[in-house]
């Protein structure tokens, strides 16, 4: 189809770019190797409290404060220290001694104190040009997005909370807590954390700046070429690795809660990154049998784990059924829920499962995609796997790392098929054979 990424037919726009780094972690690449093995080592070694604290309770009552553009007014701001590392590897990174936390040197390249990501409000005022309309990229839930620039020239997003309408020191401090978790978790596919800022009513996360849109945006295509397959896959495949990474690669296993297509935002080379750990929640020491219950449903609707509404208990397949919605999101190019279209249509999900019964897989594929036989192939396998991922009872559902190997498989198979595919046709063009579609 033409207006594609990559042209005419479906090509992956970055096909290779990350063959280096799979052949030494298959599933992981976002990974550096001493990063991988010691959060291998420590995953899960502690047991988690059931208190473990959301940051979506603190923020969720807010509302947005009126834009000021008084920076003067703000000597006192309370400023979030990460976890204390080393840095000044060869590398440009190190861990820190006692919780094996892998820092890369972007916290230093802040000229801050070594182990530091502090922010003062003059800073961000700075960087935003007092948070001027201009700067603003984004509106969500947790509040306004910015665009800065940090004095030493590194580009970040400014996410400024609504305002909390209840001021409850406690949850402050939980929220602080469970800021600092967040703040330890690198992975090429997640958005960076940089830092935190709690200052009177202002309650402002500082993370990397992300310059290509989110996927939703993507596939209604107000970037104006199409996301061909390809870069579909490896949308999936990078998400995969960004919350299997999550579940099992750090400290305490963290739930994410929220994926869905608007938080994965696009680099410039159209890798993915995951954002948005608003609602995000350490998991529950699944070893001890522990699962985690919650006291309000949090999600996006349409995304959410049937299960975990009904029981309240959340795991990490609670993420699993998500990426299963997003899943069938990226084949159909439709939004989970989609309220304008007749009935049997509106449960994206629900009417893909049924035309898959039915046999009538092409009718479901988003019809800026091209008809080819291996875009058929591999789409048919991606809603295999969506399927078994939107399972109702959540022991039926694949783990997040048995996901990103199914997807990695498939799209193994897509490039040597579509390779196939160009060589038939360089061949037969040689020969002047007309090729049949
Ligand atoms: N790190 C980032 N880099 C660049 N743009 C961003 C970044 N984070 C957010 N944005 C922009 O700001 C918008 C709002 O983001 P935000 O995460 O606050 O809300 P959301 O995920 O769209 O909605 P909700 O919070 O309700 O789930 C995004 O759609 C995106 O366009």
């Amino acid at each position: 189809m033409s207006g594609s990424l990559s042209g005419g037919r479906s090509r992956n726009p970055n096909s290779g770019r990350r063959s280096t780094q799979s052949s030494r972690f298959p599933y992981f690449p976002g990974l550096s190797e001493s990063s991988s093995s010691s959060r291998r080592s420590s995953s899960r070694r502690n047991p988690v409290s059931v208190a473990a604290r959301s940051v979506a309770g603190v923020i969720l009552d807010c509302f947005t404060p009126p834009e000021t553009t008084n920076s003067k007014k703000f000597p006192d701001a309370v400023e979030f220290k990460a976890p204390s590392v080393n840095l000044g590897s060869a590398r440009g990174g190190s861990r820190s001694s006692n919780r094996g936390i892998y820092v890369s040197s972007y916290n230093s390249t802040h000229g801050r104190e070594p182990g530091t990501v502090k922010f003062t409000i003059e800073e961000i005022y700075k960087a935003t040009r007092n948070f001027s309309p201009a700067f603003k990229v984004g509106q969500g839930g947790f509040g306004t997005v910015y665009k800065g620039t940090l004095n030493d020239g590194t580009l970040v997003a400014i996410k400024r909370a609504k305002k909390i309408v209840h001021n409850n020191k406690h949850l402050g401090v939980e929220f602080q807590s469970e800021i600092k978790t967040l703040a330890q978790v690198e992975h090429l596919n997640l958005v960076k954390f940089y830092g935190y800022l709690e200052h009177q009513d202002e309650r402002i996360v500082v993370v990397e700046y992300v310059s290509n849109g989110t996927v939703r945006e993507h596939l209604d295509c107000l970037h104006g070429k199409v996301l061909d397959l390809a870069a579909r896959l490896d949308v999936a495949i990078d998400v995969a690795h960004a919350i299997t990474y999550l579940h099992m690669y750090t400290d305490h296993p963290i739930i994410h809660r929220d994926i869905k297509s608007s938080n994965i935002l696009l680099t410039e080379k159209f890798r993915a990154k995951v954002a948005d750990f608003g609602f995000a929640r350490l998991a529950a020491d699944t070893d001890s049998g522990a699962t985690h219950v919650s006291t309000q449903i949090k999600g996006t609707a349409g995304y959410l784990d049937p299960e975990y509404m009904r029981t309240y208990q959340l795991t990490e397949k609670s993420d699993v059924f998500s990426f299963g919605v997003l899943l069938v999101e990226l084949v159909t190019g439709r939004r989970p829920i989609e309220s304008k279209r007749e009935l049997k249509e509106r449960v994206t999900t629900r009417w893909v499962m049924k035309k898959f019964n039915e046999g009538d897989v092409i009718s479901t594929l988003d019809p800026k995609l091209d008809w080819t036989a291996e875009n058929n192939l591999a789409i048919e396998k991606i809603l295999e796997l969506s399927f078994r991922c939107l399972a109702p009872r959540r022991q039926n559902r694949p783990t997040m790392k048995t996901c990103a190997e199914v997807l990695w498989g498939i799209r193994k198979e897509y490039r040597e098929l579509c390779a196939l595919d160009v060589h038939s046709l360089s061949t037969s063009s040689k020969s002047g054979s007309i090729r049949e579609t």
